[in-house]
């Protein structure tokens, strides 16, 4: 089986890495390319790395250019997707990496993202319990934000087996520029990012944060409760999240905690419990699928420490979308999807 597959957004970050891996992909024939003011240029000005599709025209992105296809995927900016994706039937996939369908509170999408709430639709994280089975009958998938990723395998087991109750989650997590997208922004400029780490979205006003709680109240934390600071750091790619939560009880060790993370993630492809000692690099999944997962007990504080390693274009977002896709056509989900990453 060969599908037919559109991407709208091919100019951007998440588009281009899209691109990246449906080129690998042994059942994809790549269809309509898409963007915005690009259109009417070539992919080759705006990913030099994607050579095969060099001379492919960009198009504008539209329903007529998107539909008579099997698989449409939206790498565009928030707001953009529900419109377009309104007017393509319901027989076509369509897998939004943007954020319009990812919240199901209408009252948390008004406050973070201060526009029309669009819906919801089966969220795109297949490690979630019973998540699976959703994604392998739907045509529509929300893709979850890069730092919801991170964070949320970071932490799934401790909630599902009960060691954390979820309230009072610290999360710090360190992203690379690349999550904010290709367009200029004073902020990610060269001059301004190089050899600095900086805080940003400080003080509960992240919008990936009523996310965050949106899983962890999925997984059965009963009134979650979240700090959230995110760090921009100067790395291309990655994400490292570094997340802790006091503990259920004073009488949970570190071997009841490893031995239910590796319960947890024991069948999972792109999930590693990392052996006692080693931590999460980013360095470690650049490119790939993978999630690099470590845990350890402070004591003393009486909390868990979890932290995760991704790729935030890969795992974070382009990756985990194909992950969904291949669920979805009921292909093995690792098929086009690179499970090692970069060293040094
Ligand atoms: N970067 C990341 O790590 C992650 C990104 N995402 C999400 O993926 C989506 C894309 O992000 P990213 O690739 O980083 O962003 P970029 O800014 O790099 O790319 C945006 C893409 O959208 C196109 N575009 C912009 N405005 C319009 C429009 N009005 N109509 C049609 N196309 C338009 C751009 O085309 P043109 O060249 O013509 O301007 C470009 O192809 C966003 O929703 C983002 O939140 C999700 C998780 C992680
Ligand atoms: C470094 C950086 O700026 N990262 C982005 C996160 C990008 C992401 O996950 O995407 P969504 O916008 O689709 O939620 C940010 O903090 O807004």
């Amino acid at each position: 089986m060969v599908v037919r597959v559109a991407v709208a957004g091919c100019t951007g970050y998440a588009g281009g890495e899209v691109l990246r891996l449906l080129l690998e992909h042994p059942g994809v024939e790549i269809g309509a390319l898409t963007a915005g003011s690009s259109a009417g240029g070539r992919l080759g000005e705006h990913q030099p790395h994607l050579w095969p599709l060099a001379d492919r025209e960009i198009q504008p992105t539209d329903a007529g250019t998107l539909a008579g296809h099997d698989v449409v995927f939206l790498a565009l900016p928030h707001g953009t997707s529900g419109p377009i994706a309104e007017q393509l039937g319901d027989d076509t996939l369509v897998i939004d990496c943007g954020a319009d369908f990812r919240l199901t509170d209408p009252a948390a999408w008004q406050q973070f993202y201060g526009s029309e709430y669009a819906g919801s639709w089966p969220y795109g994280l297949p490690e979630l319990p019973g998540q699976r089975q959703t994604l392998a009958r739907t045509t529509r998938i929300a893709v979850p934000g890069c730092y919801p990723t991170s964070v949320t395998l970071a932490l799934m087991p401790a909630v599902t087996a009960g060691l954390i109750d979820g309230h009072d989650v610290v999360v710090v997590a360190a992203s690379g520029p690349s999550g904010a997208g290709k367009s200029l922004k004073p902020h990610l400029l060269g001059a301004e990012l190089m050899g600095s780490a900086s805080a940003y979205g400080v003080g509960g006003v992240h919008r990936h944060t009523p996310e965050i709680l949106q899983n962890l109240a999925l997984l059965g934390a009963s009134e979650p409760t979240l700090s959230f600071t995110p760090v921009l750091v100067p790395m291309s790619r990655g994400i490292l999240a570094t997340c802790t939560a006091p503990l259920a009880n004073p009488e949970i060790g570190i071997e009841q905690v490893r031995t239910a993370y590796a319960e947890a993630y024991a069948g999972e492809e792109f999930v590693h419990l990392l052996p006692e000692g080693q931590w999460p690099q980013t360095q470690a999944v650049l490119g790939s699928n993978g999630v690099q997962v470590q845990v350890a007990v402070d004591a003393a504080a009486g909390r868990l420490v979890a932290v995760a390693a991704i790729d935030n274009l890969t795992k974070g977002t382009a990756g985990g979308a194909v992950q969904c896709m291949n669920l979805a056509l009921g292909l093995d989900e690792t098929t086009g999807l690179p499970r090692i990453g970069v060293a040094p």
